[in-house]
């Protein structure tokens, strides 16, 4: 029988980030993993997209200064972005099992689930834990309609030996936004199909159309109100079909109409642990029905957005938690930022809208320096701060917006108010100097 202090379930972000900071304690700690080692983020999420989206990022950045005088044609060469992409991410399954390994951190491979005694079967060998936290993460959701056997996925995105011609994207999220990007800057002729309006969920609607008109001027056409009821393979390429008949053909479809959690082989039932579609159901202390079994990450139900550091939050938060023996408060999520990246990055963190009209101003940072210096096509930025200067909240648009918002990040968090932030001297001029016209 192997026993440890902790066992914990998938090696993703949130599951290795517990595995270091309990075996720093100096617990006995096992970690099981399925599929490859490093989870969503550095194998199949942000780190490949973002590495692809650099290239993106630099074509248009060079592109906005062509009426200032620098000229040529940049073009982006899908097959030597996914030569570059693969020689990061092929290394990472067997660099993290090795770190793992080398922090004394006892892995094991194999899909985990639950007995009715309460042990954990992994590849038909039985381990016991005092705790067992479940880090187990989501995977791509693939409509389920006739002919979706046609569909692939944003995993499958990333390993396209040929980039379709006609790529069409179902869904308006942060994966098929991005990746359209990524497709149509490396010549694919790209469409995304919306279900309902076009907007993008979670974002004030004056800035989902701004960067959907940007997106559209570079080239991207987008439907919508467009539910997909079937596809068909034809000698003319895969049509897409609407309910109400609409028919769009392509070479390649992508499922990205959001993600599930990966809950259902763990025979949760058999240790009593509550679910709903949407993951996990755990209470403040990330503690699920069963008091021996914890939950982190994206395979969690809960209301903060599904990010990579947010599950590390929740691991660092676990890791406090059973140093002090569960004598600690419940978790408190600080103002999340999110980014969806692409040729300009749409961004935001906490209070987006002004909630008490006579105390909170919204301030236009619209004319800012860096947006005149880099020629930033989109300049749209809502800072809202209170009467005591303090900022609650934004929402950025800008080839910089990711930066800027993770400096209005600290402030928030570590609240710095605008008076505070004004007897700073900073770089200039840089993105942060810029903040400097929030004081007039
Ligand atoms: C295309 C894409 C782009 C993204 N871009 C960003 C970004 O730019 N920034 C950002 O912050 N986030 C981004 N994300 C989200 C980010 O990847 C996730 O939030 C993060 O990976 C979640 O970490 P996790 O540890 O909770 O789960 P995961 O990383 O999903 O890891 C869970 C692991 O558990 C394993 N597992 C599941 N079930 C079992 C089982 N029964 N037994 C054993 N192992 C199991 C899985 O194989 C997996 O390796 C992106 C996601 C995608 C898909
Ligand atoms: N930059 C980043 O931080 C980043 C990038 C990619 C992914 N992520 C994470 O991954 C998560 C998942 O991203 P996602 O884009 O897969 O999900 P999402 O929830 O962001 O978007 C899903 C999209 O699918 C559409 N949809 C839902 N049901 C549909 C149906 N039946 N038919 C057609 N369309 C339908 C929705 O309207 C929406 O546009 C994000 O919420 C985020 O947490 C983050």
């Amino acid at each position: 029988m192997e026993k440890y202090d902790y066992i914990i379930v998938g090696a993703g972000p949130g599951g290795n980030a517990l595995a270091y900071a309990l075996k720093e304690q100096g617990a006995a700690v096992l970690i099981a993993e399925r599929d490859k080692w490093g989870g969503t983020c550095p194998n199949y999420g942000c780190d490949p997209t973002k590495i692809m989206m650099a290239l993106v990022e630099a074509k248009y950045r060079a592109a906005n200064l062509v009426s200032a005088g620098l000229h040529g044609n940049l073009s982006i060469d899908w097959q030597e972005m996914l030569a570059r992409k693969r020689a990061y991410s092929d290394a990472i399954p067997s660099s993290t099992e090795q770190g793992l390994k080398n922090a004394g951190i006892e892995t094991v491979y194999g899909s985990a689930s639950f007995q009715t005694d309460g042990h954990l079967d992994v590849g038909g060998k039985a381990y016991f834990a005092d705790n067992y936290i479940l880090a187990t993460g989501a995977r791509p959701r693939v409509l389920d309609i006739p002919g979706n056997e046609y569909l692939l996925t944003s995993n499958d995105f990333l390993e396209l030996e040929e980039l379709p011609k006609r790529l069409v994207f179902l869904g308006s999220g942060y994966v098929s936004l991005e990746l359209a990007q990524i497709a149509n800057a490396a010549g694919s002729e790209v469409s995304i199909l919306t279900h309902g309006a076009l907007k993008i969920r979670g974002f004030a609607d004056d800035f989902a159309t701004s960067y959907i008109k940007q997106l559209q001027k570079e080239g991207i056409t987008f439907t919508d109100n467009f539910s997909p009821e079937r596809l068909e393979q034809t000698e003319s390429g895969i049509v897409i079909i609407s309910e109400d008949n609409r028919k769009v053909t392509a070479d390649g479809v992508i499922s990205a109409v959001g993600r599930i959690p990966n809950i259902e082989d763990l025979n949760l039932e058999a240790v009593g642990v509550k679910t709903t579609p949407k993951g996990i159901l755990v209470n403040e202390f990330l503690q699920t029905n069963n008091p021996n079994i914890y939950a982190i990450g994206d395979a969690l139900d809960k209301k903060q957005p599904k990010l990579t550091p947010v599950s590390g939050f929740e691991a660092r938060y676990l890791a406090r938690y059973f140093t002090q023996d569960g004598q600690i408060e419940g978790i408190q999520y600080p103002a999340i930022p999110t980014v969806i990246f692409g040729s300009s990055k749409l961004a935001q963190i906490g209070q987006t809208q002004i909630l008490d009209k006579e105390n909170e101003k919204k301030i236009d940072m619209t004319d800012w320096y860096t947006y005149k210096r880099i020629a930033d096509p989109l300049s749209k930025i809502n800072v809202i701060v209170n009467d005591k200067n303090e900022i609650l909240g934004a929402t950025l648009l800008s080839t910089v917006a990711e930066e800027l918002v993770n400096i209005l990040n600290f402030c928030i968090n570590q609240a710095i108010n605008l008076d505070k932030f004004q007897n700073m001297v900073m770089a200039y001029p840089t993105i942060a100097s810029d903040l400097f016209y929030l004081y007039d």
